[in-house]
């Protein structure tokens, strides 16, 4: 649906040059709810920006449903983009027009009939629940009620890309979740793929299905939310799991505990029905191996449960073996941690 071919975006400002992309791979499956996140300047809008034709690559291609927009006119470029709709992080509504006329924006660029654009802009504020704000100013609504106008406008046009840049920044956590909900609802009733950028985990956690990790212009890691947040590899992807999971030792425990002579501590992840299966007890059952829990966690994700756990395993070399061993075989993830985590 979407796929970016080692793309590559400088930006050269006052003879500086900023090299904002920097050889980007990845792909956008029809039906996904993709996130994209990253620290501050990390490259998100820019790449964000370029699925919507708003920006050019230097180097490399953009595909959208399979054609590269290099290759697009003036007049197919307004078709595609009239396929991709886009809502901001400070919403981008026209404050002198009432949330009606909002919305009708792009049908009346797509010189659609009055009867039409009434039709269709009841039927998208009937959707984003907002019927009773049709002749309300902006000003007079909430920010959440602001970014529904929002959507509804992104909408309008029938797209089958909605590209949501930061979108519930500026919201507090209960309107964040009910805007996610109300994105969850278009993706599944609409069959509009997403594409999410953010720098919140939590966002990502709630509704995407896949996740790319940006760093300096980099993707440093993707894969399957479930994937990424049971074994984040790269040390940022860590530091944003660890914003939404807890999964190490908390400082008091570390204290109270002192790693014996021979002992090892492991971070074990399981997920799904693993997490409800009586693992650990069948493995002291059948190993000679002493367990201290240190920590344990579970966590919804994807309607997956992932459980974390941290353990320390003490006895003899054989038996540690044969204990990590049953352990593998059952389809836990097990990762040696220092004493210190
Ligand atoms: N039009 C532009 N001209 C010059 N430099 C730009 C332009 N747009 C982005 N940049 C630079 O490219 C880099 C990536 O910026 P970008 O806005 O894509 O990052 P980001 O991850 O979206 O950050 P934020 O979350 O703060 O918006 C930054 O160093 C930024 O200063």
């Amino acid at each position: 649906m979407i796929e970016l071919k080692n793309v590559y975006k400088t930006f050269t400002r006052k003879g500086i040059t900023i090299d904002a992309l920097k050889g980007i791979d990845l792909k956008v499956e029809k039906g996904d709810i993709f996130g994209v996140i990253g620290y501050s300047g990390a490259g998100k809008s820019t790449l964000i920006r370029l699925v919507n034709y708003l920006e050019r690559p230097t180097k490399g291609q953009v595909l959208v449903s399979g054609r590269d927009l290099g290759t697009y006119n003036d007049k197919e470029l307004r078709a595609a983009k009239k396929n991709i709709g886009m809502i901001f992080q400070h919403f981008n509504l026209l404050e002198s027009k009432k949330v009606f006329d909002n919305v009708a924006i792009p049908l009346v660029l797509l010189k659609k009939n009055k009867n039409e654009i009434r039709q269709r802009v009841l039927e998208l504020l009937e959707f984003v629940g907002l019927t009773d704000k049709a002749d309300s100013y902006p000003s007079e609504l909430s920010g959440g009620q602001k970014q529904r106008v929002g959507i509804a406008r992104a909408l309008a046009s029938n797209p089958s890309i909605l590209l949501c840049d930061e979108a519930t920044s500026a919201l507090d956590p209960q309107t964040t979740h009910s805007i996610l909900q109300l994105l969850k609802k278009i993706n599944a009733e609409y069959n509009i793929t997403v594409m999410i950028i953010t720098h919140e985990m939590s966002v990502i956690q709630e509704i995407c299905n896949k996740v790319a990790v940006m760093e300096e212009g980099r993707i440093i890691e993707q894969g399957s939310v479930l994937d990424v947040f049971g074994h984040p590899k790269h040390q940022t992807t860590q530091n944003f799991v660890k914003t939404v999971i807890q999964n190490s030792v908390t400082s008091s425990v570390q204290k109270s505990i002192h790693a014996e002579h021979g002992s090892h501590r492991y971070k074990l992840s399981f997920a799904g029905a693993k997490a409800s299966e009586p693992v650990l007890y069948e493995m002291i059952r059948s190993c000679d191996v002493k367990v201290n829990i240190l920590f344990a966690n579970m966590t919804e994700i994807q309607e997956t449960t992932l459980g974390t756990m941290i353990i320390q395993l003490s006895g003899e070399a054989s038996e540690l073996n044969n204990a990590l061993s049953f352990l593998k075989r059952n389809g836990v993830g097990i990762e040696e941690v220092e004493s210190d985590v």
